[in-house]
């Protein structure tokens, strides 16, 4: 093959310290009153997405996919798989996800919108997209940066203080991306790559949205059902409308949970349950919470992120100030 990779530069965004609209609290409260969820600033505006030619044009070099040489299969996803990869010359590591066009309108529409998100993303918090090789059969290769020490579903977590340290980097990465209006619909320990030395990054945009505005409703029913917060099954009940950054902190909240207990919060009978079932626990039983033996810290953290109610939900700033991650006892 001899495609030419589109080695593009990706827009940096200065990180603002503003955020998507809500006040930060004032640190350790119990989450029964939140502050009240005021927009009181516009949050930055991104920069407009670069067109396909653009990027090309920006190129700051180019080469062929045959540069890149393939070490082992990392995973599949739902879309296509993901390859260790060396780039010849220079010997650089990389993840190499290749996701399948297949004219599948719905893995189209999830290859634009990852696309779309990791052109617009530069954070330490955020897994790097070193480049999009667009292919002449529809697939669509995306040059990542490489993690090598996986997911969170493989790592084990010997205590409190290495999830700690792990959800304040999953914060900044949440933190960043809703200050500039990025929700990311589908946290969940698969999603969350890990390096050796203990750098989480966010992953897999598939199903993210840019919100162009504000105030814009989100679409429910994307993302993992199984991490899906109940305002996105009945918002009426639960917070009145469903914006996105409540359900990814409600997502945080989930796995968290399963990081500490070892396995999905909501199994019946140790198995998961099915979608029906799932949806009745999330809206109408209690939330999970942490067995004996967690921090009260901890334990009120997990509170505060699965607050059943968005508007009680704590935002991500607010977590940040959170003891559970902001003290520094660790
Ligand atoms: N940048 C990366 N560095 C190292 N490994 C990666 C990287 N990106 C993905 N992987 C590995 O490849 C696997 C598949 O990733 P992918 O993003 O395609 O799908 P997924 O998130 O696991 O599933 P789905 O697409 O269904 O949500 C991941 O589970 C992970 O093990």
């Amino acid at each position: 093959m001899h495609l030419r990779i589109f080695v593009h530069r990706i827009p940096r965004l200065s990180l603002s310290k503003t955020f998507h609209g809500r006040r930060a609290a004032a640190p350790p409260a119990r989450p029964q009153a939140p502050p009240p969820r005021r927009r009181l600033r516009p949050p930055p505006t991104l920069p407009p997405p670069l067109p396909p030619a653009a990027v090309a044009a920006a190129a700051a070099g180019t080469a062929t996919l045959a540069d890149l040489e393939k070490l082992q299969v990392l995973g599949h996803g739902s879309g296509g798989t993901v390859y260790k990869v060396r780039h010849r010359r220079t010997s650089a590591i990389y993840a190499l996800k290749l996701i399948h066009g297949d004219c599948d309108p719905t893995v189209r529409r999830q290859v634009l919108r990852e696309m779309d998100i990791l052109r617009r993303t530069d954070s330490p918090f955020v897994v790097k997209c070193h480049a999009i090789i667009p292919q002449a059969s529809g697939d669509t290769a995306f040059v990542l940066e490489f993690m090598d020490a996986g997911t969170l579903t493989s790592i084990p977590i010997a205590s409190e203080s290495a999830l700690s340290r792990i959800t304040r980097q999953v914060l900044h990465g949440l933190s960043y991306l809703h200050s500039h209006k990025i929700v990311h619909r589908d946290i969940k320990p698969s999603n969350l790559l890990v390096n050796s030395r203990m750098e989480v990054k966010i992953a897999d945009f598939g199903v993210s949205k840019v919100m162009c505005r504000t105030l814009d409703p989100c679409d429910s029913y994307v993302g993992t059902c199984a991490y899906m917060s109940p305002e996105r099954f009945d918002p009426d009940r639960y917070g009145g409308r469903y914006d996105g950054y409540a359900g990814d902190v409600w997502s945080l909240g989930l796995t968290l949970v399963e990081l500490w207990v070892g396995h999905f919060p909501y199994l019946v009978d140790g198995e998961r349950p099915d979608w029906a079932s799932l949806m009745c626990k999330i809206c109408f039983g209690d939330p999970p919470s942490l067995p004996d033996g967690a921090s009260d810290d901890f334990r009120d953290f997990v509170a505060c992120c699965l607050q059943k109610d968005s508007n009680k939900r704590w935002t991500v700033d607010q977590l940040l100030a959170h003891p559970f991650v902001s003290r520094d006892r660790w």
